[in-house]
């Protein structure tokens, strides 16, 4: 499975915190991420992850275009509600591909912890079979 992670600045503790506690079931994974988030996660837990530009530099935009051929299949976006980015419009881009094409998307801590238990689950498995069908 494709994951992708993203946090925004004053999320950046608690993604870390998430992916440490979450590790062994994330390293069984392709892992993407946004730039910082990228590294942060790399430098504090060791998982090997993919990373894109920063958010506000296109890297939403680069996870939505994976979303838009239908190739992402589960992303966790803790999104900082309480702060005005630059990127917004990005932001709400990606959200809505997510949308589009049904993928599995988590915006909170809460969330994102009953993905990760149904993805352990084997609960996203309807995901390979739609790769399956399209030769992915
Ligand atoms: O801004 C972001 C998502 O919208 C995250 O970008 P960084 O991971 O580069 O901070």
């Amino acid at each position: 499975m494709k994951i992708a992670l993203i946090a925004h600045d004053k999320k950046k503790n608690d993604i870390i915190q998430f992916a440490q506690a979450y590790k062994y079931s994330l390293e069984k994974h392709e892992l993407y991420a946004t730039g910082t988030t990228g590294m942060k996660i790399s430098e504090h837990t060791g998982l090997s992850l993919h990373r894109f530009q920063s958010g506000p530099l296109g890297g939403d935009q680069q996870i939505g275009s994976m979303v838009a051929e239908n190739n992402m299949d589960m992303i966790i976006f803790f999104r900082d509600p309480l702060t005005a980015q630059p990127h917004e419009p990005d932001i709400t881009a990606l959200l809505r591909l997510c949308d589009v094409y049904n993928i599995p998307l988590a915006t909170n801590m809460g969330t994102a912890e009953v993905l990760i238990h149904a993805l352990e689950r084997g609960d996203l498995k309807w995901r390979e079979i739609i790769h399956d069908n399209e030769g992915k």
